[in-house]
């Protein structure tokens, strides 16, 4: 048996250096797509000195006469309605959040710290709240320099970076064109929901879980089929997929049953190499090339199906489709409870997480039966659990792991 990250790590060589294409998307489109290129700020932000606040623009060295005779107020300032002219020695000029500053000011004081005295010959603002020069000026570039790079190639755009790039005035970017994915159950004892199941079937559950966890990456499903106990069904469908698929994902047939052709048409069509690796859930899965796909194998047990998706190839596909993978911060919290556990395996417990005093508590939630689901949908997170060690005591300190992006 080989460890989890032994296989992660084999895998990531294997298919470092695949390469999609490109296209140009719109912002509207770019939530969760991966840029290909770096990102070079066509702007500086803020692009002009502005104002932090509602108040006044002045200069700092009339400080003097703003908290004794007061500044005289040249006018006016809003978002998007400069002043255009330029402020002289004992002037003020009424600014908003946002708008520019004028020529002749380097300070906005804030409305709150100013009394307006109406006098004759017109309004003057007082102030006796000591003046810091600078205050309250957002300077042009604080932010970013045009020609800097912004964000790096294999960037995971979020709404966070979508905001970014809407801020220097970019409508699209390159981004990489979505992997192709061809996503298949196999077995005859599967029922597809919404149909009544014979007594000896089951419903074919992978299928549709496995298809939203993939929707949530950058992926295009483009086959998506049950495939019957056959070796001609699963021969044409592997090898139809095998032509236009960037990966073909399969459920079940990946461990030593009788009626599973999954391996000799693998064996026919390419070169897929059947693992055993040291977790639990998981342990049977495949991995190779079957002519111009990657192919991965998943066990047939649904939460087997779903962490070995999650933890074994999610990593791999996120690196396919362009994404600069980073590793899950470690996080460590204190068991509530006595977690079951037999050496061998690297286990990925399913739990509740909860917070006592500030401290981070886990406890198992539901069955860790490998073929029920009731319990893994109540789960917050796993505990991952060394494979050398046994059972786990209440108070012991284990790594965690909260669900991550797959399964939210
Ligand atoms: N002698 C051994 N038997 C098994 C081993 C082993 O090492 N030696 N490993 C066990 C482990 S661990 C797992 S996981 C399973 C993996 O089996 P397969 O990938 O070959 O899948 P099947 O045997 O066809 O199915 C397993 C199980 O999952 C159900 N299933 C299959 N597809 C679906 C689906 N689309 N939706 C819901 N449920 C599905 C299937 O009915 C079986 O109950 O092998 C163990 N056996
Ligand atoms: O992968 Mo298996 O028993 O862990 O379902």
């Amino acid at each position: 048996m080989q460890s989890v990250a032994d296989a992660v790590a084999g895998m990531l060589a294997a298919t470092s250096g695949y390469a999609l294409g490109e296209e140009s998307v719109v912002l509207q489109q770019l939530d969760g797509r991966i840029l290909a290129k770096p990102l070079y700020a066509p702007e500086t932000v803020p692009a002009f000195d502005n104002s932090a606040m509602d108040g006044y623009a002045l200069h700092s060295r009339d400080a003097e006469l703003l908290c004794s005779t007061g500044l005289t107020l040249a006018g006016a300032a809003l978002a998007g309605h400069p002043f255009r002219g330029v402020l002289q020695p004992g002037q003020a000029l009424r600014i908003m959040t946002g708008a520019e500053m004028p020529a002749g000011a380097d300070t906005v004081i804030m409305q709150e710290d100013v009394q307006v005295d109406v006098q004759a010959d017109g309004e003057r603002i007082v102030s006796q709240v000591p003046l810091h020069p600078g205050s309250h000026v957002r300077h042009a570039g604080e932010d970013i320099r045009r020609g800097e790079v912004m964000l790096a190639a294999g960037q995971r755009l979020t709404p966070l970076h979508i905001g970014l790039l809407a801020s220097v005035g970019l409508a699209q970017a390159e981004v990489f064109r979505k992997l192709r994915v061809a996503l298949f159950s196999s077995g005859d004892e599967l029922c597809q929901p919404g149909n009544s199941r014979e007594s000896h079937q089951i419903y074919d559950s992978n299928r549709f879980a496995l298809r939203a966890m993939l929707e949530r990456m950058p992926v295009e499903i483009i086959h998506f089929a049950w495939l019957p106990d056959t070796l001609e069904a699963m021969r044409s469908a592997i090898a139809a997929a095998a032509q236009e698929a960037d990966v073909i994902i399969t459920s079940a047939g990946v461990s030593v049953g009788d009626a599973d052709y999954t391996r000799q048409v693998l064996d026919e069509l390419g070169e897929v190499n059947f693992w055993r690796v040291a977790m639990k859930p998981g342990k049977p899965f495949a991995f190779g090339r079957v002519k111009n796909s990657w192919f991965f194998g998943l066990p047939g047990n649904p939460v087997s199906a779903i962490v070995t998706l999650d933890q074994l190839a999610q990593p791999v596909l996120r690196q396919l489709c362009g994404e600069r993978v980073q590793a899950a911060l470690p996080l460590l919290a204190t068991a509530a409870e006595a977690f079951r556990k037999q050496p061998g395996r690297q286990d990925f417990q399913r739990i509740r997480l909860d917070s006592e005093a500030g401290v981070l508590m886990a406890s198992p939630c539901g069955s860790q039966g490998s073929g029920l689901l009731h319990g893994f949908a109540d789960a917050q997170g796993y505990a991952v659990l060394d494979a050398e060690r046994g059972h786990v005591a209440p108070g012991e300190q284990v790594r965690v792991m909260p669900l991550g992006a797959l399964l939210n």
